[in-house]
């Protein structure tokens, strides 16, 4: 699928992950709308990506995901101003082991949300173009993190909605693939600041921190490539993309078949 003249809409693409497949979308010929609840940083990169890309190709909607009702309006106005949505990229996350409850809202009912609001803009039954979602799961959304339960918990479930959703379209026509992408340790502040956020699970902050020098941490880029990928192969839906720095894998889970 080429990406010339393609709307999509990034969560929490203010900064780290977001903002790399942001740009990356942009460099493909994509026209972007950010979403973001950090308007300060989001109105900054709105300006550097403006004078980049042009502003006729970029929108930054100030929005906490948290809010379907502020979403449902965000799609709107999106869809107002560029003529529809083709990508969803379902970002916007957390990690926070102390305020747990937040954790489980953003990262999987809000996700939940956004990918339903998605579908009603993209979906072949609502009169849409069909097109594809990707989904920012996590290596936690296949295997444990100990030092954050609750954020393994909200991957894992981020996971299991992202396959059904994809059989689910699949059979109903939709014309919409869904996918995760499941990265390992990522150099952003979500990583950086996650120490002072696993409360209880504090002592458990080291033992993460030499796992994650031993099997290495990815750049933003290189999870904008994989990204990139599961957005453009039109032969991926359900998918779950493994990343690590020196290993890339399309999951295999039991068939029940
Ligand atoms: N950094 C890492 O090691 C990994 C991160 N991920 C996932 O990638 C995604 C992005 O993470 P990072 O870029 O590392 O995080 P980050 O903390 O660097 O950036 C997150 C962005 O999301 C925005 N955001 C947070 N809550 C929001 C809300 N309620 N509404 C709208 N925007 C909101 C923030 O303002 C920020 O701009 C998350 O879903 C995360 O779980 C997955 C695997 C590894
Ligand atoms: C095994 C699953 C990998 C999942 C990666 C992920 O989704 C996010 C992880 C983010 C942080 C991990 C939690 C705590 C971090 C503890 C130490 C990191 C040290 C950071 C530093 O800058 O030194």
């Amino acid at each position: 699928m080429a990406l010339n003249g393609q709307i999509a809409v990034v969560t929490g693409a203010a900064m780290g992950i977001g903002r790399a497949i942001t740009e990356t979308l942009l460099q493909n010929g994509a026209k972007v709308a950010l979403i973001d609840v950090d308007e300060i940083a989001g109105r900054s990169l709105l300006e550097i990506l403006e004078k980049q890309f042009g502003s006729d190709r970029v929108l930054f909607l100030s929005c906490d995901v948290e809010s379907e009702e502020k979403l449902k309006v965000a799609f709107q106005k999106i869809a107002e101003t560029f003529g529809g949505v083709d990508i969803y990229c379902n970002n916007a996350g957390i990690l926070n082991e102390i305020q747990w409850q937040k954790t489980i809202s953003i990262n999987l009912v809000s996700a939940i949300s956004g990918n339903y609001l998605a579908l009603e803009h993209m979906s072949r039954q609502n009169g849409g173009r069909g097109g594809v979602i990707v989904n920012i799961s996590s290596m936690a959304g296949i295997g444990p993190l100990p030092s954050c339960p609750v954020y393994t918990a909200s991957k894992h479930g981020l996971l299991g909605f992202t396959r059904a959703m994809a059989a689910a379209s699949r059979a109903s026509g939709y014309g919409v693939r869904v996918n995760a992408l499941c990265p390992s340790f990522v150099q952003t502040e979500l990583f950086s600041g996650g120490p002072s956020r696993l409360g209880q699970f504090a002592h458990l902050a080291d033992e993460v921190a030499q796992f994650a020098e031993k099997i290495g941490i990815l750049t933003v880029g290189e999870v904008a490539e994989a990204f990139l990928e599961l957005a453009t192969d039109e032969t991926k839906n359900g998918e779950a993309l493994l990343l690590l720095p020196k290993r890339k894998q399309y999951v295999t889970f039991p068939s029940f078949l």
